[in-house]
């Protein structure tokens, strides 16, 4: 299998002197196509550090994050924004829904800029609002829509335009516990039918468990990396 996200001796620090934080500390991971896995670790370990370097939303200290094959950190602005565009898909809190947009128009907002015609636009919105189960409430707003709909919104926005990656920050936060490990069904359900690779940080034991691979970092350093 091809690797889709490699790091190489990937270090974050913040602060410097008494107050040097090392966020991560020369973090060596490779993860391969369609792989479905969670990173997982004490509050502070260094989770979202992470998934923000490997999406190119923060600057490395040292080391270097290959994406399908392309340096991410020699990019500049404008080559890493339109690669992070194509390529990732973010369900990030971050990140999260623009409120004044409908389900259906904060789906399509990446594939405006991508320049995706209207037809193909409306096409891929519908099939990818029934594929995680939001038929019929594609004139909603965020805020009429409960927990649970509004992350599959997110994640439906994350994945309409085929990236190869899909990174989740702590997904399942601020839901209850079988709405968690629904979303994360779904999201397990849709790795296998169409190859994503996906990484998401969690605290949650039980969606734990459902990762096929679990990468433990603390104090910025990887612990312990188990394929089930
Ligand atoms: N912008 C920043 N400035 C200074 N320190 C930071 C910054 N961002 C993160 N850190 C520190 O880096 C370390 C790792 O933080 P990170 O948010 O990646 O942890 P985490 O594992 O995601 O934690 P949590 O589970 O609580 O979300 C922490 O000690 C944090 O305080």
């Amino acid at each position: 299998m091809t690797s889709v996200i490699k790091t190489i001796n990937l270090s974050r620090h913040f602060g410097q002197g008494d107050t040097l934080v090392k966020a991560l500390d020369e973090v060596n991971i490779t993860i391969k196509k369609g792989e479905f896995t969670a990173i997982i670790g004490p509050s502070g370990s260094g989770k979202t550090t992470l998934l923000q370097l490997i999406g190119g939303l923060d600057e490395t200290s040292a080391g270097n994050v290959i994406l399908d094959d392309k340096n991410i950190s020699d990019m500049s602005g404008q080559e890493l924004s339109d690669f992070r565009r194509d390529h990732i898909g973010f369900v990030f809190q971050a990140y999260n829904l623009i409120p004044v947009l409908s389900a259906k128009e904060n789906i399509e907002y990446i594939m405006l800029l991508q320049g995706v015609s209207a037809d193909e636009r409306h096409r891929r919105v519908e099939h990818i609002m029934a594929q995680v189960g939001l038929t019929g409430l594609a004139s909603r707003r965020p805020t009429q829509l409960s927990g649970g709909q509004q992350q599959r919104v997110a994640i439906a926005r994350a994945m309409v335009s085929n990236p190869s990656i899909i990174l989740a920050d702590e997904p399942t936060a601020n839901l209850d516990s079988r709405t968690g490990m629904a979303l994360i069904d779904m999201m397990k359900k849709l790795n296998e039918q169409e190859q994503m690779t996906f990484v998401f940080s969690t605290h949650d034991p039980k969606i734990m468990e459902s990762a096929r691979r679990i990468i433990t970092l603390e104090d910025g350093r990887v612990v312990d990396d188990f394929v089930k």
